[in-house]
């Protein structure tokens, strides 16, 4: 599934007729993160059932080893993969670590307020692209909290924590309007400080909603308690999370390139699985691909979508849902009239400034596409073939696949890259719509 040796890229499937497609996905990245992070601070071992095994769930995992948890693996595996059982340390840190964010959200921002428990030093760095991701926020709240963080003045990756077992706490106040990661991250760990912790956001909107409302079920299911009733506050009583018996639910941003594949090439695909109730932001796909056009059923096999192949374009704000625009771009660069994506000017801080990305990509193929302060305008417009550059982005290659299927070839350059949240793309993107993806 490697790009060829010669090759510049993978060459994206081709749907040269309807796709009838019936596919399951593997577990939510999102998920996965943060019931790795309370099962390591609970009060009795965990069962994680159905995670995600990718790049960042790996780390996420490696990261917390590192502090001290362990975490193994069941003898017996699903098809994607064994379950883990976390079993928390008497003391998180209780030697010096090392900590490799890779590129990932999620471990840069969740991890340090976990090592802010921890009197020794622990490093953190990344990927080249993690040292440009924002984390300034995180570092000055921990500051704030009584950390002592060495960032050498940048506010980025790399930088150490050196904390207390009996950090205070309370009040913090913090601009989470580049992430909505930097009020997760606190809240999952701030539980089990003294004074739990309490946040109040100051500065532009909070991106990704949902993300949030997921951190504080998670929070709520594991017994503790949150109050998130004002705006812009959230706080979590100080606490001991119960042990975890968990499943993950399937990875719906991961799903949703294949939702899209019906609309795009026409004809039907089943996600099997698909939640009926779920704190996933993926979960808007539903209403993204009713509002181009596409019907769906969702019963309890999963989600039916089915598309024509023709659709217009969209006028919608991502602010909730940032995570989804590549696909979303994508979709819209192959719709009959055009779109505008709006409140995602914070994805010029996700795994690569994505509005220039797609901007300078979609341009590329001869897709007409205005970078705006607050998002895209896209304009529809005969797309050729070429190699679409991913710049260390899953989404940017997953985006790539979806137009893949109706511009004859694509080459998507790094598909590996997509081993982040879903090592199995390549493969799963294949069996798509055997046989009949034709190219
Ligand atoms: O907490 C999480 O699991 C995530 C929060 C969101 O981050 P931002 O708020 O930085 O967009 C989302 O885009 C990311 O993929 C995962
Ligand atoms: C923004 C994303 O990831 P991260 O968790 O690294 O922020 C993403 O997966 O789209």
């Amino acid at each position: 599934m490697a790009d060829g040796p010669s090759s510049p890229g993978w060459p994206a499937p081709y749907a040269g007729q309807p796709l009838e497609a019936d596919l399951s996905i593997p577990g939510s990245k999102s998920l996965t993160n943060r019931y790795l992070i309370l099962a390591s601070i609970a009060d009795e071992p965990s069962r994680i059932r159905l995670p995600l095994h990718s790049r960042d769930t790996e780390l996420m995992a490696a990261a917390l080893r590192r502090l001290g948890v362990e975490i193994n693996e069941t003898d017996e595996a699903g098809p994607f993969g064994a379950d883990w059982l976390v079993k928390p340390p008497a003391r998180i840190g209780a030697a010096d670590a090392h900590i490799d964010c890779g590129l990932a959200g999620t471990v840069m921002r969740f991890i340090p307020p976990l090592a802010a428990l921890s009197p020794s030093t622990i490093s953190f760095d990344g990927d080249d692209a993690a040292r440009r991701r924002p984390m300034s926020t995180t570092i000055d709240s921990l500051r704030a909290l009584g950390v002592r963080v060495e960032d050498g003045g940048r506010g980025a990756l790399p930088f150490t924590t050196s904390g207390s077992p009996t950090i205070r706490g309370g009040c913090v106040t913090m601009d989470a309007g580049a992430s909505s990661q930097f009020v997760s991250g606190l809240l999952l760990a701030g539980c089990r400080y003294e004074l739990g912790v309490d946040i109040r956001h100051v500065g532009d909107a909070v991106p990704s909603g949902p993300h949030i409302e997921m951190t504080t079920e998670a929070l709520r299911d594991a017994g503790l308690v949150v109050d998130d009733s004002e705006p812009n506050r959230w706080a979590v009583e100080p606490g001991v999370p119960r042990g975890l018996d968990v499943a993950v639910e399937p990875d719906l941003s991961n799903a949703a390139p294949f939702v899209a594949a019906a609309l795009v090439a026409g004809g039907t695909v089943l996600i099997r699985d698909w939640p009926t109730w779920t704190t996933q932001a993926g979960d808007r796909m539903r209403s993204i691909l009713e509002m181009f056009g596409a019907d769906l059923t969702l019963d309890r096999a999963g989600l039916t979508v089915t598309g024509s192949g023709e659709f217009p374009g969209i006028d919608i704000d991502l602010h909730d849902v940032g995570e989804l625009t590549p696909v979303v771009a994508a979709i819209a660069a192959l719709a009959s009239s055009p779109s505008r994506l709006t409140g995602i000017a914070h994805l010029r801080g996700h795994e690569t400034d994505r509005l220039t990305a797609l901007t300078t990509e979609l341009t590329k193929l001869g897709g007409r596409v205005t970078e705006t302060d607050a998002g895209l305008d896209i304009t529809p417009s005969a797309l050729h073939g070429g190699v679409f550059e991913t710049y260390h982005d899953h989404r940017m290659a997953m985006a790539a696949a979806v137009l893949g299927l109706r511009v004859p070839g694509l080459q998507i350059a790094d598909v590996a890259t997509t081993a982040k949240t879903l090592p199995e793309f390549p493969e799963l993107w294949s069996t798509l719509a055997q046989p009949a993806l034709a190219r």
